[in-house]
């Protein structure tokens, strides 16, 4: 059975996520630098991780980790609704409540709720979720915003479930493996690069966006983060319908190779909402063949 490495601990949002990948051994670790580290070291097949939330966006710990050491690609993706539980020990009420722990970007999500309900609680942040409904249950903290499977794994109460600031807000998360594992394009696909431009060049970042939209591939994301070198270089992320194994993507990339200063591939993968990444007209894996065949006719001198 394969193992699945996930940002724990038990009882996370990406432990649900990564259950959705389907049935495995599933191992949970604390932080998500050290779930792709275990995934580089082959202690485990693949590592489930958090990468965007609606409402609070980029996880930048993810991002920056798939951008440095070994590269590993995604190869598969879920989004998941996120709404909250508050968990205390059983007996605590909203009034007794002076803490409340939990992932930074869970706080960002129930900011007016924490306000208007546990006026008198100072928000902490944990290395996740559900490490803060550990902490809660060992006395540290007084409550928790965790997921709503949480209270199955520590034996803490419900101060009240169904918690968001926004009702819609959904995170993303990846399945990411060592290279040699890409899924097979599906026409429902994307694919993510990691891209350092060249700063110093008029145009650059407009020129990179431009070879995308000349092969009629859709940018679906767009990210930017320091290369913490020297202030003002930063890596783009891009997000983008498509497989790699489709020519115009393949094509695109190729180009991206040649116009920036690093292009890293994380993936192509099937989009969690099923969504279709096909190619417009003219740009299908067929246009590109008839136009190949073309260039080799005149080539031979036809
Ligand atoms: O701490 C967790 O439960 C996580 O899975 C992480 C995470 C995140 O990084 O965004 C996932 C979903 C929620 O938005 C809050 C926290």
């Amino acid at each position: 059975m394969s193992r699945i490495a996930y940002f724990g601990p038990r009882g996370t949002f990406t432990e649900q996520a990564a259950r959705s990948f389907g049935d495995a051994e599933f191992v949970a670790v604390e932080t998500v630098p050290s779930v792709l580290a275990a995934v580089r070291a082959g202690e485990v097949d693949a590592g489930c991780v958090p990468v965007e939330n609606s409402v609070e966006g980029a996880v930048t710990a993810t991002m920056d980790a798939m951008a440095e050491d070994e590269p590993l690609y995604a190869v598969g993706e879920a989004v998941l609704p996120v709404r909250f539980s508050i968990l205390t020990r059983p007996g605590v009420k909203a009034e007794d409540v002076k803490t409340v722990a939990s992932h930074p970007h869970a706080l960002a999500q129930v900011r007016y709720w924490i306000a208007d309900n546990l006026p008198n609680a100072v928000p902490v942040a944990t290395t996740s979720t559900a490490a803060a409904a550990v902490q809660v249950n060992d006395g540290e903290f007084d409550a928790a915003v965790s997921a709503p499977v949480a209270v199955m794994h520590y034996p803490l109460a419900e101060l009240a479930t169904d918690v968001a600031d926004v009702g819609t807000a959904v995170t993303r998360f990846l399945l990411l493996r060592k290279p040699g594992h890409l899924p097979q394009p599906t026409g429902r696909d994307r694919t993510s690069l990691a891209v350092v431009i060249a700063h110093d060049e008029p145009g650059s970042l407009a020129n990179t966006l431009s070879e995308l939209a000349l092969r009629g591939i859709n940018l679906t994301r767009i990210e930017s983060r320091p290369l913490r070198g020297l202030f003002g270089e930063y890596r783009f992320y891009l997000d983008l319908d498509g497989h790699i194994g489709e020519q115009r993507v393949a094509d695109a990339l190729t180009t991206l190779h040649r116009i920036s200063r690093q292009v890293r591939f994380l993936g192509s993968y099937p989009k969690a909402d099923q969504s279709p990444s096909e190619a417009p007209p003219r740009s299908t894996d067929a246009d590109y063949q008839a136009a190949a065949e073309w260039l080799a006719k005149v080539r031979e001198g036809h």
